[in-house]
């Protein structure tokens, strides 16, 4: 059978970067040639980054999409890997599509290019979009309507864009009417929980139904909520995996495929779903035969809580660089959530780039301050302590606040501070709020929730707890210290706001209330079918009001990363007025 060699680069993109995104992919194909590939793939709109939401609506930035395409072509050319068949994601428009709602005719288009000899060869759109959870491909894109397949050394190679592969029908039986000898999908596949599993599997269906290889290419990185964490798989038409790439981290999976020749009558015309074949022969001849020497490996999969905290310090790791910052700010109370946010952000930025103001008030307990302080001593972050007593005494002088207000008074000094912290010394803050506060609302409007990312929160408190533990672990496995002091992990979560305030006054326990939020915030169940899975009802009823009434200060909170298939923000979108409730109908 003839041989290829595939070459699929699993790298990071920055939206709107074109420039930046075009020269990494010369250099990854410059790599590519080195390592004697005969294709080579980029992740889905790696030219542009992924997603780039409205920006596809611009037509300046379409344009400039287009011909930075052009100019790419070009210049691989120039540098001498014209002969070298390159698939790269970017946006396109449609010539044909006529003017709709307003905007002008020519649809942007979800699209991928094959560059070959200096020239954009083919190119053609993702057919199935997503537009559901974070994806809304259907307010910008034209789908689709060709079945891509460029022969390449005498193998016909079918081509898909993601969501190709996640839908039925399309694309994938497709490319078996083609007589495919090769499936290349290019994808950006954001990280939620164990959707490495189902992509594992989806892949290797795929392959079946396809009846040829399978390789699906993966992005890696960040943006804004939305982390991309690798795992690029090849599948062979029997379902076998080949090859499986990293997860979290840059890199290129180089491997030699034996895969079938095309027939001299192969298939042409409109198949599955109305698509029509759209072939491209870039190069007959068979290469001579040769000793395979890379045959793919398979990278071990890393275990549930330390897969979630690398996507947690890659995400905050993408924020801070593609925003053009280096440092981040973080008052640190001597609690588990600002702990757990520091150990990320120092695995994230290095200690160096880390700086956490410890701001005790009177009802502070000196355990609080003492591990706050462990805390920097065990990470090695910058350190400083700043009372708020006396802007509290002044605030309290002239306006006499008691109760709720009182309260709050100190959360918010604590965010003017950072705020100001932040202004004179161009660090971001990190606001520390997790996924159980954010749901029922357990936080103070421009006190603790000020800041410009929030690490953990798509976490639940039980999972905060799990990974502070997890990290002091693999700590103690590489002989590192601990970066979380024991204290923070096993005292009792309190706000410090009055004296002896403890959170199970307002809640109830974190790991009630967290399996509660997971069945009415992630599962859309509704009242009866919670208290049906053997919650108290009152308790019930409590809840589901305070995650009703929160929606307000959710939307006003800083975005951060994504782990959960239902994250706040565009995962999960509800109206802010609302008079519907649960518990009343
Ligand atoms: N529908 C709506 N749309 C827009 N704004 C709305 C609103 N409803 C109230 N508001 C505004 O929001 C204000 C109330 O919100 P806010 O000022 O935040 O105050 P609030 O939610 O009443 O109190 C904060 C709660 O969070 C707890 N907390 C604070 C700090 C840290 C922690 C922790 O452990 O992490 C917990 C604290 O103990 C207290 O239970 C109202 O005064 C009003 O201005
Ligand atoms: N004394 C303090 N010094 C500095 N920052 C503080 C202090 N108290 C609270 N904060 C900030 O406000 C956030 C909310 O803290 P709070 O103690 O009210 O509740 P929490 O949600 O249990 O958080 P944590 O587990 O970090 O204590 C903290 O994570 C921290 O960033
Ligand atoms: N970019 C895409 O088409 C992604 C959609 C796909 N279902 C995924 O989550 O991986």
């Amino acid at each position: 059978m003839p041989q290829l060699r595939l070459a699929l680069n699993q790298i990071d993109s920055t939206v709107g970067d074109l420039t930046g995104n075009a020269e990494a992919i010369v250099q990854w194909t410059r790599h590519a040639a080195e390592q004697g590939a005969h294709l080579v793939a980029f992740p889905e709109m790696a030219l542009t980054g992924y997603p780039v939401e409205d920006l596809a609506l611009r037509s300046s930035f379409v344009e400039a999409s287009r011909s930075a395409l052009r100019a790419l072509a070009a210049r691989l050319d120039t540098e001498g890997f014209g002969e070298l068949p390159v698939i790269v994601g970017y946006l396109d428009r449609s010539e044909t599509d006529r003017p709709k709602y307003g905007r002008p005719a020519g649809g942007p288009r979800n699209a991928a290019a094959v560059l070959h000899r200096g020239e954009v060869v083919l190119s053609f759109a993702k057919h199935h979009l997503p537009n559901y959870g974070v994806f809304d491909e259907f307010r910008y894109f034209m789908p689709g309507d060709t079945m891509p397949v460029i022969r390449v050394h005498g193998i016909d190679v079918a081509l898909a864009i993601c969501e190709d592969l996640w839908q039925d029908g399309g694309r994938v039986p497709a490319a078996r009417s083609a007589n495919a000898g090769l499936l290349v999908s290019i994808n950006a596949s954001p990280y939620e929980r164990e959707k490495d599993d189902t992509r594992l599997e989806l892949v290797r269906k795929r392959a079946q139904e396809a009846g040829c290889t399978t390789a699906y290419l993966a992005m890696i990185g960040g943006q804004d909520e939305l982390v991309f964490d690798g795992d690029s798989i090849v599948v062979g038409p029997d379902g076998e995996v080949i090859a499986r790439a990293p997860q979290f981290a840059e890199g290129s999976v180089v491997l030699d495929l034996e895969l079938p020749a095309a027939t001299a009558d192969a298939p042409t015309g409109v198949v599955d779903d109305g698509l029509r074949i759209d072939r491209v022969v870039l190069s007959e001849e068979p290469l001579p035969a040769y000793e395979a020497e890379l045959a793919g490996g398979y990278a071990d999969r890393l275990d549930d809580d330390e897969e979630v905290y690398s996507a947690l310090v890659v995400g905050l790791r993408a924020y801070a660089a593609k925003n053009g910052f280096r440092s981040v700010l973080i008052g640190l109370s001597g609690g588990i959530d600002s702990a757990l946010v520091a150990a990320i952000a120092c695995d994230a930025l290095g200690a160096q780039n880390v700086y956490g103001v410890s701001m005790p008030s009177k009802y502070s307990s000196d355990h609080s301050k003492g591990d706050a302080a462990e805390l920097a001593r065990r990470t090695g972050l910058n350190f400083r302590t700043v009372p708020i007593e006396p802007m509290f005494d002044a605030y309290m002088g002239s306006l006499g606040l008691t109760g709720l207000a009182e309260e709050n008074l100190q959360s918010r000094l604590r965010g003017t501070m950072l705020m100001a912290i932040s202004n004179q010394e161009g660090h971001i803050v990190l606001a520390p709020g997790n996924k159980s506060e954010l749901a029922v609302g357990y936080s103070t409007l421009y006190g603790d929730s000020v800041g410009a990312y929030g690490p953990i929160k798509d976490v639940y408190k039980t999972t905060v707890f799990r990974l502070a533990k997890w990290r002091n672990r693999a700590a103690e496995e590489r002989g590192q210290t601990p970066p979380i002091p024991e204290a923070s992990i096993t005292k009792p979560p309190s706000a410090e706001l009055r004296p002896g305030q403890v959170d199970t006054d307002s809640l109830p326990d974190y790991d009630v209330l967290d399996r509660l939020l997971e069945l009415y915030v992630d599962r859309d169940q509704g009242k009866d079918a919670i208290v049906a899975a053997g919650f108290d009802e009152e308790l019930v009823t409590k809840t589901l009001r305070l995650v009703d009434t929160a929606e307000y200060k959710r939307r006003q909170y800083p975005p951060g990363t994504k782990i959960s298939a239902k994250g706040f923000g565009k995962d999960r979108r509800l109206p802010i007025t609302n008079r519907w409730r649960e518990t009343t109908g």
